[in-house]
């Protein structure tokens, strides 16, 4: 029997919301059939940090790892979806489930992902609860969020706590159609030289029969 798959990333189109400020979505063709190629071949223009993505330790940290250094481990494996829709404004310690032996966990916050506007409100991690799931020996938080820290952070204090727990992060799920539980993630960064961050295609399956 096939297990079942959830698709957690974001469709990469022109209308994408991005960071304020950040590199706007762009795909355009270099080679058309059209125009007599025998191909066609198209170019991409995106910020690293694009939908569904993986932070790497550099964006926080200037002498930290570039994604294409990072170990793949983190993200691949069984993750626990935490249901944080009642958090406001920070998901705090008291918005936690008893967590037992597991090693990535991902956040909903949205009744519903925004996919056609740029959300400034968001729901961001407060630096405790990442203290709290590195002292439970969480490697990887995720989050439908496009950030862990609020917009207009300056300390960036959330991807602090991840860097002192050489945490991973994955930002942009879309977590909207998954219940609450435990699910393999697939979420595997490309491997960008000095890349700060780099898309993933994001998937969550049912984890196989005990
Ligand atoms: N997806 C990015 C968003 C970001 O770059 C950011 C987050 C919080 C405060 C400022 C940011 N970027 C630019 O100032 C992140 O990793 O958080
Ligand atoms: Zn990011
Ligand atoms: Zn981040």
């Amino acid at each position: 029997m096939a297990r079942k798959i959830w698709d957690i990333s974001q469709l990469l189109g022109p209308e994408l919301p991005v960071w304020p400020g950040d590199t706007a979505f762009e795909h355009k063709r270099t080679w058309q059939m059209e125009e007599g190629s025998p191909v066609n071949v198209s170019a991409l223009t995106l910020s690293t940090h694009t939908g569904a993505h993986a932070d790497a330790p550099l964006h926080y940290d200037a002498s930290a790892p570039d994604i294409a250094t990072v170990d793949l481990e983190p993200y691949l494996g069984e993750c626990l979806v935490v249901d944080a829709r009642g958090s406001n404004g920070e998901v705090q310690v008291g918005d936690l489930p008893h967590l037992r032996s597991i090693d990535r966990v991902l956040f909903r916050t949205y009744e519903k992902f925004p996919h056609d506007k740029w959300d400034e409100g968001f729901t961001a991690i407060a630096p405790e609860t990442i203290e709290w799931l590195a002292v439970q020996g969480v490697k990887l938080v995720g989050t439908d969020a496009p950030s862990i820290d609020p917009q207009n952070s300056k300390t960036m204090d959330a991807h602090k706590a991840v860097l002192k727990a050489d945490m991973r992060i994955l930002e942009g799920l879309v977590l909207d159609d998954v219940p609450e539980g435990r699910y393999e993630l697939i979420a595997l960064p490309l491997p960008i030289l000095g890349g700060d961050a780099s898309p993933v295609r994001a998937i969550l399956r049912e984890l196989p029969d005990a």
